[in-house]
C-alpha cells in the first residue's frame, strides 16, 4: 500500500466520525461560514514573489520538521514577511496538524487560507469554510475526474478557491476542468519520497492558461523559483524549509527578501 491509499484509507474512517459527531447543519451555522472570502489566485496572478507559506510539523517523508511553533505566531509571522498565502495542513495522524489550527491561523491573519488536506467527501468542504479556509486542495491520485468535478463545483459554490494537484501526465489529462482555479504540481515522489524539480517543468507545458500554475515541495531555496518562473509558474508552494526553522515568519521574509533583490 503506498502511503496515499494508507492516508485515505485512514481518512474515511476519521470522516465518518466527524460527520456522526458534528452535523453539517452545525457547520453552515459557525461564525465564520458566511464570511467573504479571499482569493489566493487572484492574489497570485498580480504578485511578482508568489511565495505561499506552509505550517507544517512533521511529514511522512521527513518525520518531525517542528513541534516548537506557535501557529498564531507562525500565521503573522508569514503574513509581516509579505506571503501571498498560508497553507495550513490540518491532518493529524500523518501531519500532526488539526482543524484548530485553521481555526487560530484564520484569527492571526488575513492571508488567503488553503486548507491542506485529503479531500474525498464534500463534509470536508463545509468545514474548510466553517474553520476558516478560502482555498482547498483536490489531490488527483486519490480522486476520480467525477469526484473531483463534483467537489470543485461544490467548493465553487461556498465560494473557495480550488487548488488541484498533481504529480504526472495521465492524472493532469484526468483532471482539467473549468471549476478549477489553481494547478499544482507536487514534485514529491510519493513512493520514493524524493523531490525534483524537473516533474514542475515537465508538465507545464501541459496546463492551459486559463490556470495559475503553483510548483509544490522540495523549493529551498530562491534558485529553485527563478529556476520554475520561466516555465509560467505563479505560486510556490515551501513548507519544510520555513518551518525547519525557529522562526518560520523570519525565514519567510529573508527568503522573499532575497528573491527581490
Ligand atoms: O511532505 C510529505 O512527506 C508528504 C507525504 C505524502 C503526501 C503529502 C506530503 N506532503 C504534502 C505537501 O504537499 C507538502 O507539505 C507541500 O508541498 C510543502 O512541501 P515541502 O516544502 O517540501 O515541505
Amino acid at each position: 500500500m503506498n502511503i496515499l491509499d494508507k492516508i485515505t484509507a485512514d481518512k474515511k474512517n476519521e470522516v465518518a466520525l466527524r460527520k456522526s459527531l458534528i452535523p453539517t447543519s452545525q457547520l453552515e451555522q459557525s461564525v465564520l461560514f458566511n464570511r467573504t472570502t479571499i482569493s489566493l489566485a487572484k492574489k497570485l496572478r498580480t504578485s511578482n514573489t508568489g511565495i505561499i507559506a506552509e505550517h507544517k510539523r512533521r511529514s511522512p517523508s521527513k518525520s518531525v520538521i517542528n513541534h516548537n511553533l506557535n501557529v498564531n505566531d507562525v500565521a503573522q509571522g508569514y503574513e509581516n514577511a509579505g506571503v501571498c498565502g498560508m497553507s495550513v495542513l490540518t491532518d493529524g495522524k500523518y501531519f500532526g496538524g488539526s482543524l484548530d489550527d485553521l481555526l487560530l491561523a484564520r484569527a492571526s491573519c488575513n492571508l488567503p487560507l488553503l486548507r491542506k488536506e485529503f479531500i474525498i467527501d464534500e463534509y470536508q468542504l463545509l468545514e474548510a469554510k466553517a474553520y476558516g479556509a478560502d482555498v482547498i486542495l483536490l489531490i488527483a491520485a486519490i480522486l476520480s475526474r467525477d469526484e473531483i468535478k463534483r467537489f470543485s463545483e461544490f467548493a465553487k459554490s461556498l465560494n473557495l478557491d480550488v487548488l488541484l494537484e498533481v504529480h504526472n501526465e495521465e492524472e493532469l489529462n484526468k483532471s482539467i476542468m473549468p471549476s478549477l482555479d489553481m494547478l499544482g504540481v507536487n514534485n514529491r515522489n510519493l513512493k520514493t519520497f524524493d523531490v525534483s524539480l524537473e516533474t514542475s517543468k515537465s508538465l507545464s507545458q501541459q496546463i492551459p492558461d486559463d490556470f495559475v500554475k503553483v510548483s509544490e515541495s522540495g523549493i529551498s531555496n530562491i534558485d529553485a523559483i527563478k529556476a520554475l518562473k520561466p516555465f509560467g509558474y505563479q505560486g510556490f508552494l515551501i513548507g519544510e524549509n520555513f518551518m525547519k526553522t525557529n522562526n518560520a515568519g523570519e525565514s519567510a521574509a529573508q527568503f522573499i527578501k532575497e528573491l527581490k533583490s
